[in-house]
């Protein structure tokens, strides 16, 4: 039983994974760090916040927002560790949308809800901008995007747009469709998988061959597929270089990454290495020709196709991985979603091969996934600095500080969504769901539904990552149907919202005709 075998490795891996949340003995490296290499930092950090302490118990009119600081240097750091997401969620139960800790370091103050999201959003590059923990820094490189602000972030942006354009987005479609089915194809053989596991393996192939070119056989997919897995584990980690932490099993991945994107980069560049199809980096490439920039160096530019392949890796993932759970859930709107198919002419061999034509107007399978990012948004929060003191809902948010914009708590907010915790596509259906109301508690507020964040800032990926969770629900519900072997798995929210135990799942072919022998929605 290959599966059994990959399961209970998945569950002992991703119980390691998850000690972060469970296990103190991991703690071990916090306490290595505060005290032998953050200290200089922590103590930078803990004088700005004691003065600022200082002036609030002084100043009557600064009001910090409620919570608690914790301990001196590691504030609440191994509270967070141990209970993970529930460290917000209790939080937020208690103090409100807005509420103070310190963790990793920093006094931080996360915010909650449409109207204060849009407040720190709107404020980029005023009142707040991005930054990133040094780990993550390190990682992906002084020039990818992510890391980058001003007038470069503008124009990396605007050049890195052209590769995700209708034009492009088109090219990408049969490409994107021929690796799913394949993916779909192995899954159906084998009869049993594991979700988490077999979509970051997609994900990771889908991406490097649309963005790069990349076409791995079966040996390079799993090295790639590894590294990717210890690149993306380390973006969030103590940053010691030394063997046996994360962090430098990460700065290992990067560097055998960007050896093989520089290889593929020149393959490319060259004729040897042409495609039948235009990759996203050539279209980058037109795009610097186009405004005359000259060209960056090598190593610059596979810093920048790292840091997509890196973002869009985790969070696309877990959106495949969830969408198999909730359909595997909820029968009924995988048949809906069929139903749709069928009347769309979907279901018909004779349209196997999709387009971006044939891939639109399908309304219900939309709402399908805009709920599935609505409950499980991949990215649960993003952080910004603050540059300068300013006020939200009465609180002051203080210079020097870190802003965590919540996404996960924004949309399962009760006062905007009933039944906040279900899954129910139907709440996107126009008529029953209060349209027209234009006021921040209302969802027709776009602040309220941020999968994808929102301002310049907002992820330029966002158009690619839907085309791929639409190809992928259409092929899952027209070639097969599963059983989720627990369905009742816990789920961790941290690094990406995911099952506890990978998802095992048992999958066989559908027969497009039993959807003929109960009484139709549609009208046929
Ligand atoms: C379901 C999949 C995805 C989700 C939910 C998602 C979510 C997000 C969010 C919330 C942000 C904003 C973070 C912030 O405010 O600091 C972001 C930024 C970003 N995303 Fe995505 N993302 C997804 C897929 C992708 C893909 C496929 C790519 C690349 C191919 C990508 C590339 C980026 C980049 C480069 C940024 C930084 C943009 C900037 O700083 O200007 N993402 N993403």
């Amino acid at each position: 039983m290959k599966w059994k075998k990959d399961y209970d490795t998945a569950v002992a891996s991703s119980d390691g994974e998850e000690t972060v949340e469970s296990d103190l003995s991991d703690c071990v490296e916090i306490w290595v760090v505060v005290i032998c290499l953050a200290l200089p930092d922590a103590i930078k950090c803990t004088w700005h916040f004691v003065i600022i302490i200082i002036t609030a118990t002084r100043d009557k009119s600064f009001s910090l927002p409620p919570g608690t600081l914790g301990y001196p240097f590691i504030g609440e750091t191994l509270e967070f560790l141990r209970k993970g997401s529930n460290f917000y969620k209790l939080r937020q139960e208690k103090y409100g949308n807005i509420f103070k800790t310190h963790i990793f370091g920093c006094p931080t103050i996360r915010v909650i809800g449409a109207e204060n999201v849009r407040k720190i959003l709107h404020g980029e590059n005023s009142i707040v901008m991005q930054s990133w923990p040094k780990s993550t820094k390190l990682l992906l490189g002084s020039g990818a995007m992510t890391q980058t602000s001003g007038e470069i972030h503008r124009s990396q942006r605007k050049q890195v747009l052209h590769a995700f354009s209708m034009h492009a987005l088109a090219e990408y479609v049969p490409i994107i469709q021929s690796d799913i089915r394949k993916q779909i194809e192995t899954w159906l053989e084998k009869g049993t998988f594991l979700g988490y596991n077999e979509c970051r393996e997609m994900t990771m192939s889908i991406s490097s061959k649309v963005l790069l070119g990349f076409d791995f056989d079966v040996e390079e997919k799993q090295r790639y597929n590894k590294m990717f897995l210890d690149f993306t584990a380390a973006l969030m980690t103590i940053p010691i270089n030394v063997p046996g932490f994360g962090f430098h099993k990460g700065m290992k991945a990067r560097e055998g990454l960007l050896a093989g994107i520089k290889g593929q980069l020149k393959k490319l560049s060259s004729k040897e290495g042409q495609k039948s199809f235009k990759t996203a980096f050539e279209y980058y490439l037109d795009a610097l020709d186009e405004e005359e920039i000259t060209m960056d160096t090598l190593d610059t530019i596979a810093e920048g196709a790292l840091d997509l392949i890196a973002n869009g890796f985790s969070t696309t993932s877990s959106a495949l991985t969830n969408l198999i759970m909730i359909l595997g859930k909820h029968e009924n709107v995988l048949q809906n979603v069929r139903e749709e198919l069928y009347t769309h002419g979907l279901l018909d061999p004779k349209n196997v091969d999709l387009t971006l034509n044939s891939l639109k107007d399908l309304p219900y399978s939309s709402k399908v996934l805009k709920e599935l990012l609505r409950l499980y948004p991949p990215a649960g929060a993003s952080f910004r600095k603050c540059l300068q003191t300013f006020e939200l809902e009465g609180y002051t948010i203080p210079a020097g500080w870190t802003v965590m914009y919540s996404i996960r708590e924004t949309h399962r907010n009760p006062n905007v969504y009933d039944d906040a915790e279900e899954f129910r596509p139907d709440r996107w259906d126009d008529s029953s769901f209060h349209p027209g109301t234009l006021t921040s508690e209302s969802p027709t507020d776009k602040f309220n539904f941020i999968p994808f964040g929102g301002g310049c800032r907002s992820c330029v990926g966002s158009e690619f990552a839907k085309l791929s969770l639409r190809i992928f629900l259409l092929e899952l519900a027209r070639s097969c149907d599963w059983t989720l072997l627990n369905k009742d798995a816990e789920m961790r929210f941290i690094p990406v919202p995911h099952a506890v135990d990978s998802l095992p799942v048992q999958i066989r072919r559908w027969d497009h005709c039993s959807l003929f022998s109960r009484a139709p929605i549609y009208g046929f």
